[in-house]
């Protein structure tokens, strides 16, 4: 499995006291009798718990372990040092904490991931020789990856994407499964459903929908995913099953600015409803054959309705609004998403797009999405949510902020 490498949390004292014991016949005749440690020596310890060290990153550590300027370093101010430095500027490899922990201790902590899991951090070591690749990254770093692996890969390679998101291009967009199409030049099916992570994780019981244009695709991916815990169902039906999955999305941020704005449950159905109408709307402008059946799986209503009530998309929407304007979607993502990615903000940035795309008076049909997206914007206030059949716009708040304009009657704030 290709995982994205990085740097998280250095290892505790106990993690390295172990390590210490583990890689005492490599350390030097110094460091075994009296605990007096050199350069390789450290390195050959932080690597035992997954932390890269390099030569002068090590050479240096023995100059700020030497606490008292005896001019050696010793187990305990090597152990001093370890913890003091909190690893901040070394860090274990996120890879090398998954294959020595069995567990991804950043973005799934507790969690056991199976001895059958191998993370690779070499992106075409990962797939080069796989006959199935599943893409499972937020929709931002999708080109990155991809460029990675253009014309690298199996020819005949089955492709299925979890991936929520869009491409917009001058022509109109593209969802991520045809870009992968495009790049990679194989079929790519798509995975989407009440599917937040953490709860599939803990082996608690979910369905998903598989959208495949052939049989043989549906019935090899069901094979792959389908358990009696993860319940799979397979459709034909491919764009209206990832436009489901990536729509919501923006849903979510408005259930989720509903709930700062503690507008109660009423509202926040009322959002739900008002935006899986728009959704299929849109869906069906795009994708006039789609099936009404799609929107009653698990990639249409259900997925709405968890990722508005338990996702992230809603719980950065809802600080949002209780931080009252003082901090973007990128300060909240960062403070508390910890390194997970926000979709619904681009998404709905690139549905907004699309609805332009479609010229003059299409805005008109989704209200609410493009309410949604003047308020991530910041252009109205996120008050404004439950007068989205008004289409309230900065226009509406030229004189210092205050609503002066009453677009329709009984529109005052
Ligand atoms: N988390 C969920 O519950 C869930 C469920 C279903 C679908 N999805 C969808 O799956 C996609 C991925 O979501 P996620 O929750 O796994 O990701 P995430 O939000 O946890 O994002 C962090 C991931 O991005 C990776 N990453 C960071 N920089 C990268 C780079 N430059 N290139 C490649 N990868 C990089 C990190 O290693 C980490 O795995 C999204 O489109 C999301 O909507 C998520
Ligand atoms: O946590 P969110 O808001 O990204 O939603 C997660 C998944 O898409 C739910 O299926």
């Amino acid at each position: 499995m290709y995982v994205h490498d990085e740097l998280v949390a250095g290892a505790g004292s106990d993690e390295v006291l172990a390590a210490w014991k583990t890689v005492q016949p490599f350390l030097s005749e110094d460091a075994r009798q009296g605990g007096v440690l050199d350069a390789t020596s450290i390195q050959l310890i932080a690597a035992e718990v997954g932390v890269a060290v390099s030569r002068k990153e090590a050479q240096q550590a023995l100059v700020e372990m030497d606490a008292n300027q005896d001019g050696k370093a010793d187990k305990e101010e090597f152990l001093q040092w370890w913890m003091d430095s909190g690893k901040s500027t070394v860090g274990r490899l996120l890879t090398s904490v998954i294959n020595k922990a069995g567990q991804n201790t950043k973005y799934l902590p507790g969690i056991s991931l199976g001895d059958n899991v191998h993370a690779v951090p070499d992106l075409l070591q990962a797939a080069e020789k796989a006959d199935m690749l599943v893409f499972v990254t937020p929709h931002q770093f999708i080109p990155g990856v991809l460029g990675k692996l253009k014309g690298k890969i199996k020819p005949n390679a089955r492709a299925i994407s979890l991936v929520k998101g869009m491409e917009i291009t001058p022509d109109g967009f593209n969802l991520i499964s045809k870009v992968i199409e495009r790049e990679l030049d194989i079929k790519c099916s798509v995975l989407m459903g009440a599917n937040i992570a953490q709860e599939i994780a803990e082996g608690r019981f979910s369905e998903c929908t598989v959208g495949a244009e052939t049989t043989a695709d549906r019935e090899a991916w069901l094979r792959l995913f389908n358990t009696p815990l993860f319940q799979t169902r397979g459709t034909s039906d491919v764009p209206a099953v990832e436009m489901c999955g990536t729509l919501k999305n923006v849903v979510a941020i408005g259930a989720g600015f509903i709930d700062g704005l503690e507008e109660g449950n009423n509202a926040k159905a009322a959002i739900m409803r008002v935006g899986f109408s728009e959704m299929i709307k849109l869906i069906k402008r795009a994708y006039p054959e789609t099936s009404d059946a799609t929107f009653l799986e698990s990639c249409g209503i259900a997925d709405l309705i968890t990722t508005c009530y338990g996702g992230r998309n809603r719980k950065c929407a809802e600080a949002f609004v209780q931080r009252g304007g003082k901090a973007t979607f990128d300060d909240i993502e960062e403070e508390l998403l910890a390194g997970q990615k926000l979709q619904g903000v681009l998404t709905s940035n690139e549905v907004q797009e699309l609805i332009e795309s479609w010229g003059d008076g299409a805005e008109k049909e989704f209200p609410l999405m493009v309410t949604i997206n003047r308020i991530i914007r910041g252009d109205i206030p996120p008050g404004d949510i439950v007068r989205y059949a008004e289409m309230p716009s900065k226009e509406d708040y030229a004189d210092e902020g205050r609503r002066v304009v009453l677009r329709k009657q009984g529109s005052t704030s």
